[in-house]
Parts: C-alpha cells; structure tokens; sequence
C-alpha cells in the first residue's frame, strides 16, 4: 500500500495533532522508545486473573481490530503500550485503541 493510499487512521500524526488528541484521553502517557512515540497507560488490577482477564479482552479487539498493543502482565497491574509499528509513530488508530481500553477497563472493573 503506498503512502497516498494509507488510510486517514493510519497517517502519522504531527506532535501537535498528538498533543491535542491526548488531551480526550484519561491518564494515557506519551513516551518515547527510541525516539519513536507511544501512549502507555497502566491499569492496577485486584488480582492476577483480573490483569490477565483485561490484557484478553484489549487482545481480542485487537486481532478484530488487525492494530496490536504491548502488553505487559503483572501481579496487580497490566500496562498497555499503543503506537503503529509500521509507521514507527501514532496514527489516530492508536488513539481509537487507547480509548477502547478504557471502555474494556470500566466496564470490567464494574
Ligand atoms: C498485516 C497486519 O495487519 C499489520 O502488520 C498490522 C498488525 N498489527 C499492527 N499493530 C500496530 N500497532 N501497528 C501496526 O503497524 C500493525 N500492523
């Protein structure tokens, strides 16, 4: 798929259009790994299965999605890093995403 084609969800977005998008998101951070920006956000969580039942659910709107996050597991919290891999930057599917989880989030913590 050539860059004109790229669809409107998968066009990087400008540090400007980044900061005002993050501004609609609830505690989600901006980070950079090797220069390239991602948002991250950790969600504490009662017990492990509560975790792992949360990284399942944001998984499967993922595979629906064809857009996957970073997720890392642990005893009490699960994080949850977005950004486009194949535009090492963030496109507003990964702020679509991001606020996906917080759906899944509130919903699971009931
Ligand atoms: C072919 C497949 O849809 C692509 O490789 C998808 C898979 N999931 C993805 N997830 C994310 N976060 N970024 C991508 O660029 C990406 N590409």
């Amino acid at each position: 798929m050539t860059k004109k084609e790229q669809p409107l969800k998968l066009k990087v977005l400008s540090h400007t259009q980044i900061e005002q998008l993050l501004a609609h998101l609830d505690h989600w951070q901006l980070q950079h790994v090797d220069e390239s920006p991602r948002l991250v956000k950790k969600y504490q969580c009662q017990q492990f299965a509560d975790a792992m039942l949360l990284a399942n659910q944001i998984g499967n709107i993922a595979e629906l999605e064809k857009h996957h996050p970073r997720l890392v597991i642990q005893w009490g919290w699960v994080q949850v890093s977005w950004w486009t891999y194949r535009q090492q930057g963030l496109t507003e599917m990964d702020f679509i995403m991001a606020a996906r989880c917080d759906e899944l989030a509130e919903r699971s913590a009931g």
